[in-house]
């Protein structure tokens, strides 16, 4: 193994953290604030272009000094070195985990079996910007000799989420390009991607990592049909381009080598936007863009491999994580972007979050006895306010929340920009404070209402919130915001002792699908338990 495997709740510190929670489950937020005048300066750390504030979270200097010590006996700094060292981590499929050297400068040395990546990354980069360069510029143009208007990106997954929230994220910094993201194997999401479409202006990317998923493998071929079926054959070498480390498997589908953008099998799926992956999104933004975005997230993975665990924002908010999941018992996390371009941020971080550490098996194959991954969800604020906050501030459940605020709008709206923040900052206070039954009494007899409204008026508060403010959305900020999140699923993988870049689960539900479809196309069924099949006989009929 990498690094040694252990059981978190076996270590010293996990037994503090049990003991310390006894002590602090029941203190309130507002009393914690009361009781130390620096908890705001001392539980918050700058970084160049952010402020990330832990400070409205039901911790103290004391847990967080054991959370970190519980980092230690994890051995979490020998496991970084494990991650950045290109040492095979992803341990049940034999590989290395180093989306990390897609953004590295030029210059670094990032070793792979002995063989230094960066050089072929760099390879594949320049191919890369030469490629979306001639297609903005309007020098490489479709089989009529027509510029490019229009690309559809094909994938499913990381071969999706990636690219697509990002290119949402970005879209005020577009250069001119009309993108769509065909996702779903469900054909009516095809077809609504190709109403309207000109063959003649579209682009096809295919992207698929391993190039066998279902799903993508039949949208392309459908959306190939119907480019033929409008302009021919001999114009799918001009319009259909793919992305894929499984090149026989691209050519066999008829995309000529000089289309396909490779990539390495030591990137997982869903940290994969970074590498060709992200072809799409250097389409939209252009390839200056693009190298912000790299730029921003090798900013992070910098501070996330040099700062000391106390200081370190991606190490911090993985603990915070495990802080509420293994001690409080919290079963989801909330993100709650406050900017409309980063409504797909929530699906996916899903993805990433979920398909890595939702696992009950330890690195020594043996099932755990504790809590691992968190359930994500989210909205943009505003609009969660209006949808599920009600649960968030008076429901049963504890659900700390990720917001994330710009200080400034993109278009300068600031009397907009005022209001969004100012329902930011309300709602993180909100959450925290909340409201006494003395004071809704108060303002009860004060408005001349009926008392007896007063406990369905009453705010507990003490619900915990993490605070990551920015100054600007853009490349740059969003790249670090993203490695952020990635390094908090290292970080927490590590000390669950779970393997965090491997997707098992996903597996068996595709197996089964393939038997299911053949019973749906056959004459016959085979056996399946009595719900299923009377399900499948209703659809056959
Ligand atoms: O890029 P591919 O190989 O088509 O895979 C798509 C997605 O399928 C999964 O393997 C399983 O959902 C993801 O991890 C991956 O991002």
């Amino acid at each position: 193994m990498s690094f040694p495997s252990h059981n978190p709740t076996e270590t010293k510190a996990w037994a503090a953290l049990e003991a310390h929670y006894q002590e602090i489950k029941h203190k309130h937020l507002t009393e914690l604030f009361q009781n130390d005048p620096n908890r705001a300066s001392e539980l918050k750390k700058e970084f160049p272009g952010f402020l990330f504030d832990y400070s409205k979270n039901r911790m103290t200097k004391k847990t967080v000094e054991l959370l970190v010590q519980l980092a230690k006996e994890t051995g979490l700094d020998q496991a970084k070195q494990a991650y950045f060292g290109g040492e095979k981590i992803n341990e049940t499929e034999g590989r290395a985990v180093l989306h990390t050297a897609l953004r590295s400068p030029a210059n670094a040395a990032v070793e792979l079996d002995g063989k230094n990546v960066v050089p072929e990354v760099q390879e594949v980069k320049a191919k890369m910007k030469s490629f979306c360069d001639a297609v903005l510029s309007g020098n490489k143009k479709g089989s009529s000799g027509k510029a490019f208007t229009d690309v559809v990106n094909i994938g499913i997954g990381g071969s999706d989420l990636g690219p697509v929230m990002i290119t949402e994220a970005l879209a005020y910094y577009q250069k001119g390009l009309r993108l769509h993201f065909v996702s779903n194997v469900d054909g009516d999401h095809l077809q609504e991607s190709l109403k309207g479409l000109d063959p003649e202006t579209t682009l096809f990317v295919v992207v698929s990592k391993s190039f066998t998923t279902q799903e993508t493998l039949a949208n392309a071929q459908s959306a190939r049909k119907w480019f033929v079926e409008k302009l021919s054959t001999e114009a799918v070498g001009d319009h259909f381009i793919a992305v894929s480390t499984n090149i026989p498997q691209v050519e066999a589908f008829g995309i000529e080598a000089q289309n396909i953008f490779p990539m390495w099998d030591w990137v997982g799926g869903r940290f994969s936007l970074w590498s060709t992956v992200g072809l799409s999104v250097a389409l939209a933004i252009g390839f200056d863009g693009f190298e912000e975005l790299l730029a921003g997230a090798a900013a992070m993975d910098q501070h996330f491999k040099e700062s000391p665990s106390e200081e370190n924002i991606p190490v911090l908010m993985g603990l915070i994580g495990i802080w509420y999941n293994n001690f409080f018992g919290a079963e989801s996390v909330g993100v709650i972007p406050y900017t409309q371009y980063l409504h797909r941020l929530p699906a996916y971080l899903q993805q990433a979050i979920m398909e890595s550490n939702g696992k009950s098996t330890d690195r020594n194959g043996n099932p755990v006895d504790y809590q691992t991954g968190e359930i994500v969800w989210g909205e943009p604020g505003t609009n969660s306010q209006h949808a599920f906050f009600q649960l968030i501030h008076q429901g049963t459940k504890l659900i700390p929340c990720d917001f994330i605020g710009y200080k400034k709008s993109l278009y300068g709206e600031k009397e907009h920009h005022d209001k969004l923040m100012a329902n930011f900052f309300a709602q993180t206070e909100a959450l925290m404070n909340g409201r006494s039954l003395e004071e809704v009494q108060e303002e009860l007899k004060n408005q001349g209402q009926g008392a007896h409204l007063a406990p369905f008026k009453v705010f507990a508060g003490n619900k915990p919130t993490t605070t990551l403010l920015f100054d600007q959305l853009n490349p740059h900020s969003l790249g670090m915001l993203v490695a952020l999140y990635e390094h908090r699923i290292f970080v927490q993988g590590v000390i669950w002792n779970i393997f965090s870049y491997d997707q098992w689960g996903v597996e068996l539900g595709k197996i089964l699908a393939k038997t299911i479809l053949s019973d749906i196309q056959s004459d016959s069924l085979t056996s399946h338990d009595s719900s299923t099949t009377q399900l499948l006989q209703r659809y056959k009929n």
